[in-house]
């Protein structure tokens, strides 16, 4: 059974679509950010303030590396297809979809959110830098791209279950 990762930058919609996905089809639902933070009994950013960014880049791989083999839908964190490991882990053990969003989409999202510590210290020309130098990762970790833009959860989640159900 294969697993179905969802990629992408911050705010593109991992999250919210995993738990449609989930809602849609029953399938086991994982939330990288969640099951790390619930790991450490902290939140994301106080691992980052406590612990720093290269710790908790491991944990993302350690989870990669030991979670059980299950045909579950995983929404990763925002970072997870930056590290070539990563890549190779998420590629050999499942599809992977990577929601592409604008930029203008991304920043209306999530510039005021204070659960993301990337966003917190970065300025909106940082932030788009930092998509623009991921996006290629993104692209070379998955198996699929979804175009979000103007689309509902919904919408989107359907065309991700159309596409499990074709290679099934
Ligand atoms: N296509 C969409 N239509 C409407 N709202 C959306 C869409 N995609 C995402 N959102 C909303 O944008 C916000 C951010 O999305 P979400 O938390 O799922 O992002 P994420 O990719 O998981 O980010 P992170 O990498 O930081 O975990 C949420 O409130 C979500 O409901
Ligand atoms: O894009 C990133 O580097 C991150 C995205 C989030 O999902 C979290 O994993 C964390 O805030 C870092
Ligand atoms: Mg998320």
């Amino acid at each position: 059974m294969k697993r179905i990762y969802l990629v992408g930058f911050m705010g593109c919609g991992k999250s919210a679509i995993g738990k449609r996905l989930h809602t849609l089809t029953d399938i086991p639902f994982y939330d990288m950010d969640h099951v790390i933070a619930d790991q450490m009994q902290l939140t994301i950013p106080e691992i980052f303030n406590q612990y720093g960014e290269p710790y908790f880049r491991q944990l993302e791989t350690e989870f990669l590396r030991s979670f059980p083999e299950e045909f579950c839908i995983v929404a990763t964190g925002g970072g997870v297809a930056v590290k070539e490991e990563n890549i190779q882990l998420m590629r050999e053990s499942g599809m992977v979809f990577f929601l592409n969003a604008s930029f203008r989409d991304i920043w209306r999202r999530i510039s005021t959110d204070v659960n993301r510590p990337i966003v917190q210290q970065s300025s909106r020309m940082e932030l788009e830098t930092l998509y623009k130098k991921r996006k290629p990762k993104y692209l070379q970790a998955s198996h699929f791209t979804v175009e979000t833009t103007g689309k509902s959860l919904t919408e989107i989640a359907e065309y991700i279950i159309f596409q499990i159900e074709r290679y099934q």
